[in-house]
């Protein structure tokens, strides 16, 4: 094929899912599926082919897809075993020749059934040990060449800028960066697809979204939960890896970036490469480590009880961090992320603080503050200062509250992985995380996390439960962040 192609009506799709026995297909990659056929986004000819090594009978396979999708009526519940009769499964190993020509094969049969193009999607829902030999020979026995390629890649994309490195040149051997899918499924989120919009649709953003007017910008990500038992899993790479590294510092680029020249992936990708470039790589001055311990109730256990961990681990289960963007529109102002697993609630947000009101005449006054609540319950929220409603004429925070809830009641937010999937269908690579990206985002990290490693650098204790290390608050506030402890927020009655 000379190039990629629009998909027609004529055409065939097969999405090929490896990995399509693990966890990640089960919880996340067949239910976006089942939301995009549900709602009408698959294109009309598109067949799901599960590829893993175990060997499951197909209706054993479709019993287990079905037992992570949620039905609710019976219109959804026919949709179902409609989506069904659309998925099969193949066995066979991620290293062998042989077993690749069997998948192929399995997807010509359903694929010569129709006369257009032949499109296929891969998507690596794998352990990054056989991400290598399984696009190898994804590449050499079941790559079409009568329609697209794409291959979907999750992330870790490495532990650090070389081993990243090594695994993009590996993937690069086989697969043409135009054809990669890298996912970072934050970028999926409504809220964070919602960025852009707020930023460059808005003329009221747009004018004060610089240093002149931004004091600092906090992002934030917390989990009520620990590692349940995926401590193992988690040792190797800390909080850093599996949370800044990639979910907030995608987050931070969109905030930061110039506007792109248009909504093309590749303007958009240039820009946000731009912010990732303009940030020193951060050293142990600019961080506050944590680990969790259990609670005080005594009923949740600590990071070092969880089976795999090593007693004397001190990989970081919280992380917080100033980034400093050396550019016109940003010298000096803080960009604090902080992340960590164990606290006190489920949120991430970003937020905004705009700097003091110059001459100001009022007493008490708080800085304002623009809130994009990512999860849960979505909301873009401005605190601003107000008259006290009555007799007062004292000034008190209030807030425009934009809740979807409220606002928009009919309306499903997609899941991450449905907007993404979506992406892929169509070729679009906005979302998508770019070879130059990652080396960007990999610098800034690499020194740190090789210091952290090399010498052992102690986190702090914070119990399960609590809102993280004790040294949070003046670690946020040594930055510039400045909290209104008097706001009360009443919730609306809805
Ligand atoms: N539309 C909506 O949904 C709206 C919701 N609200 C709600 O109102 C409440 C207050 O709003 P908001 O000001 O945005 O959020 P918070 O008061 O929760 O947080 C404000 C900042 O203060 C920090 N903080 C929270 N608790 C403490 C503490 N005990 N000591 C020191 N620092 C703390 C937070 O840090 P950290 O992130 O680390 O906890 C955050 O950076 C929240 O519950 C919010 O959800 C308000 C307006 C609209
Ligand atoms: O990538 C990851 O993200 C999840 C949190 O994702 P969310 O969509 O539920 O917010 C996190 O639990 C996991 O450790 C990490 O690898």
């Amino acid at each position: 094929m000379a190039g990629p192609v629009s998909p027609s009506a004529e055409d065939s799709m097969v999405v090929i899912v490896l990995g399509a026995s693990g966890d990640l297909a089960f919880k996340k990659t067949y239910p976006a599926l089942f939301g995009l056929y549900k709602n009408s986004f698959l294109p009309p000819n598109t067949d799901i082919v599960g590829y893993a090594r175990s060997h499951i009978e197909l209706d054993e396979f479709r019993k287990r897809i079905s037992s992570r999708i949620k039905v609710n009526n019976e219109k959804e519940q026919q949709q179902l075993k409609e989506f069904l009769a659309k998925c099969t499964y193949v066995s066979g190993s991620y290293d062998d020749a042989k077993s690749f020509k069997k998948l192929n094969d399995a997807v010509d049969d359903i694929q010569k059934r129709v006369g257009g193009y032949r499109h296929r999607v891969f998507y690596m829902a794998l352990p990054p040990s056989v991400f290598i030999p399984a696009s190898k020979g994804l590449r050499e026995h079941v790559y079409t060449r009568k329609g697209n390629n794409r291959l979907i890649v999750e992330k870790p994309f490495g532990k650090d800028t070389e081993s990243s490195k090594e695994l993009g040149h590996a993937l690069a051997q086989h697969w043409l960066e135009d054809e990669i899918y890298r996912i970072d499924h934050y970028l999926g989120k409504e809220m964070v697809k919602n960025l852009m919009i707020l930023r460059f649709a808005n003329v009221f953003f747009g004018a004060v979204w610089n240093r002149q007017y931004i004091h600092n910008v906090q992002i934030t990500f917390k989990e009520p939960i620990g590692t349940q038992g995926r401590g193992g899993y988690f040792d190797e790479f800390g909080i850093i890896r599996d949370i800044m590294q990639n979910h907030l510092l995608q987050i931070l680029s969109i905030v930061a970036m110039e506007k792109p020249v248009t909504l093309d992936a590749e303007d958009v990708r240039n820009e946000k490469v731009k912010v990732l470039r303009a940030i020193q790589p951060l050293t142990v001055d600019d961080v506050l480590l944590g680990q969790y311990t259990g609670s005080p109730d005594g009923k949740e256990p600590g990071y070092l009880e969880d089976k795999g961990v090593p007693k004397d681990s001190v990989t970081p289960t919280f992380a917080a961090a100033v980034f400093y963007i050396k550019s016109e529109r940003w010298d000096g102002v803080p960009f604090i992320l902080k992340c960590g697993k164990a606290l006190d609630q489920q949120k991430t947000e970003i937020r905004v603080q705009f700097q003091d009101v110059a001459g100001n005449i009022y007493p008490n006054i708080a800085r304002n503050e623009l809130v994009v609540r990512v999860q849960p319950e979505e909301a873009v929220y401005m605190k601003f200062m107000n008259k006290k409603p009555g007799l007062s004429s004292a000034a008190v925070t209030s807030e425009l509250d934009l809740s979807y809830a409220k606002r928009y009641q009919d309306v499903k937010i997609p899941d991450a992985y449905e907007s993404l999937i979506l992406d892929v269908l169509k070729g679009d690579k906005a979302n998508f995380v770019r070879d130059d990206e990652l080396d960007a985002a990999w610098k800034i990290f690499t020194p740190l996390l090789h210091q952290i490693e090399r010498e052992k650098i102690k986190p702090e204790q914070y119990a399960f439960g609590s809102r993280g290390p004790a040294g949070l608050n003046a670690f946020v506030e040594k930055h510039g962040y400045r909290r209104d402890a008097g706001y009360q927020w009443t919730p609306p009655k809805i």
